[in-house]
């Protein structure tokens, strides 16, 4: 596989603890984690082996890339979250998880999953409403399965709730390939408020020491 220069060292994926029902979600995961590979792209995520966060990681770590799982010390039981392969770094809570994930990133994807994925989602997607990063966020849409949020965001944008600028921070695409071609493409807008904000804290805060595995 010939291997392709990218502007990104590392990203951040959010994904499902679990596996999801189709054999697509799975595929999709193992064909973003190859997509990275083929892209010299490093991985951070939520750590662990269950669902697809297991399958994405296991991919990239199996390509020879490196391989970053970011733990809250509640969630590190083995038998909470699965080997972690790569590199394991203990944080004592899911805010300080999120923060160092987006911190350690310079883009973010989201494959699908449930309540901590769309959390995780949203977040930064906030974060870069209010310029808080200037990071590309997408969104894996495997075989539609987020259509309806699309659908959500744009009737948002019609009531007038999201800005029409603050709709383009989300990008989106059905395969890893073109998706990832999308994020090396992006370029943020800037929004004349948040322009002015200054972020003293930005992404940082106390980290804790690590754990190497
Ligand atoms: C106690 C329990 C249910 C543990 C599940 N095991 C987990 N292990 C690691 N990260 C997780 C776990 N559950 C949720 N997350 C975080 O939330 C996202 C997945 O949540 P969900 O399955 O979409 O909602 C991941 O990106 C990860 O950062």
């Amino acid at each position: 596989m010939e291997e392709t220069k990218s502007r990104f060292k590392r990203i951040c994926v959010f994904c499902g603890s679990s596996s999801g029902k189709k054999s697509s979600y799975q595929e999709a995961a193992i064909e973003l984690g190859k997509e990275l590979v083929e892209r010299r792209i490093d991985l951070v995520y939520g750590g662990g082996s269950v669902g697809l966060m297991g399958l994405v990681s296991q991919a990239v770590h199996d390509g020879g890339r490196h391989v970053l799982g970011i733990i809250p010390r509640t969630l590190m039981p083995r038998e909470i979250t699965g080997e972690t392969v790569g590199e394991v770094r203990a944080v004592s809570d899911m805010h300080q998880r999120k923060a160092e994930m987006a911190r350690q990133a310079d883009a973010f994807i989201a494959l699908p999953g449930g309540y901590g994925t769309l959390e995780e989602l949203l977040e930064v997607i906030t974060w870069a409403q209010l310029g808080i990063h200037r990071k590309p966020v997408g969104l894996l849409n495997v075989d539609g399965y987020y259509n309806s949020l699309l659908s959500f965001v744009d009737k948002a944008v019609d009531e007038g709730f999201i800005s029409p600028t603050a709709r383009r921070i989300i990008i989106s695409a059905p395969t890893a390939q073109q998706l990832v071609r999308q994020l090396e493409e992006y370029v943020p807008e800037y929004d004349e408020i948040t322009s002015k904000l200054v972020w003293e804290e930005r992404l940082n805060y106390v980290q804790e020491p690590g754990v190497a595995t």
